[in-house]
């Protein structure tokens, strides 16, 4: 059911010059969901972003936000707002004026945007500091600090440029848990730009993979990584094999795999690699038509049966986890003699 505050890209494009940055993209971001764009560098997810947010004009189609074109209107009267990669506080203002800075900028009475801007810094946890300095704080305090001087403005649409991308790996992990719970908190829609898968599936309602200022595929973080559609999706978010079997390409997950004795197996060839990874060992293989499989083996059916480098091994699956590959791109190419190009 549509929403009043659905957020839609009709037919979104960017040029620079003769670079096409994002190419005619149509997408409905239901109301309420966190949805990750995700794809490699120079995809163009930071430009669609920026094109929502208004940071950058659009040369083609419209964002559409409550079913009204807001393409053409200034950041600060789009309903959305935008935490920046780099945060981008004020150095010379304290953590609460640099929060209520845009309701200065609105003529908000004193006493009200300093209230508004303590809320907003509850909400993150951030009102013990509040008179501090920015190069005062840590880098994930400074990360809440943006947050809730984004927030302040009661954006529908809350637009983040790789968020997380600054912190160390601890930080990350626990700044996104927290992401995710602001987002449950406020029940508005969050779009989040990232290049990580992890972090895509750790924390999507929704996942748009783009590649080559185009959508590959949308959809339910789950449905996208249990069926990849193309070759590029599944080898984007890792953890599947693309091979090319007799009647097509088609994406088998690490952990579908099994090796077997049978004769007739459909995959056969032998063991390239091992990796032990504490829970579990990745096995690499080559297999028919050249093609480099992993599998994900328990550590007790590895140790169960081991096999060292060079030993002949075969596999075979369920055939529902052989999702078929659409042909598309550049990234889907088979050879006639069974290998594909990337
Ligand atoms: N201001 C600009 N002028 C010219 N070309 C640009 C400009 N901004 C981006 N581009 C080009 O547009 C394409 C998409 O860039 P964009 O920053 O949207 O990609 P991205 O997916 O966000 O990449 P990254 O993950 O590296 O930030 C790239 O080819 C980039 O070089």
């Amino acid at each position: 059911m549509r929403s009043d505050l659905d957020l839609e890209l009709v037919g979104l494009t960017k040029r620079y010059g003769s670079t096409t940055a994002v190419d005619a993209i149509t997408h409905l971001f239901p109301a309420g969901t966190y949805a990750c764009l995700l794809g490699p560098s120079g995809c163009g997810k930071s430009s669609t972003l920026r094109m929502i947010a208004g940071h950058e004009s659009v040369t083609e189609g419209a964002v559409v936000l409550g079913g009204r074109d807001v393409s053409r209107l200034p950041p600060a009267r789009r309903g959305t707002a935008m935490m920046f990669q780099n945060y981008a506080l004020f150095p010379h203002l304290s953590v609460v004026d640099n929060v209520a800075f845009s309701l200065r900028m609105k003529h908000v009475a004193t006493s009200t945007r300093r209230a508004r801007a303590l809320e907003m810094l509850d909400l993150v946890d951030m009102t013990q500091l509040a008179e501090r300095l920015p190069a005062q704080l840590s880098g994930g305090q400074q990360q809440r600090v943006a947050l809730a001087r984004a927030l302040v403005t009661e954006p529908q649409v809350l637009l983040l440029d790789e968020p997380l991308s600054a912190l160390d790996p601890f930080l990350r992990v626990r700044m996104r848990g927290e992401l995710r719970r602001l987002q449950r908190e406020l029940g508005i829609t969050f779009v989040h730009v990232t290049h990580s898968q992890d972090e895509a599936l750790a924390l999507a309602d929704q996942i748009v993979v783009m590649n080559d200022a185009q959508i590959e595929q949308a959809g339910a973080a789950r449905d996208v990584f249990d069926a990849p559609a193309t070759a590029f999706v599944a080898r984007f978010l890792g953890s599947h094999n693309v091979v090319a079997l007799p009647d097509g390409m088609a994406a088998i997950r690490v952990d579908a795999l099994r090796v077997t004795d049978a004769p007739d197996a459909p995959l056969q060839g032998h063991v390239t690699g091992i990796e032990y990874q504490g829970t579990h060992v990745a096995l690499t293989a080559q297999v028919t038509g050249k093609q480099e499989v992993t599998v994900l083996l328990t550590d007790g059916d590895f140790f169960g049966a081991p096999k060292d480098a060079g030993e002949a091994i075969s596999f075979v699956w369920e055939a529902a986890a052989a999702h078929p590959l659409r042909g598309g791109g550049r990234t889907n190419q088979m050879k006639p003699n069974g290998e594909y190009t990337t």
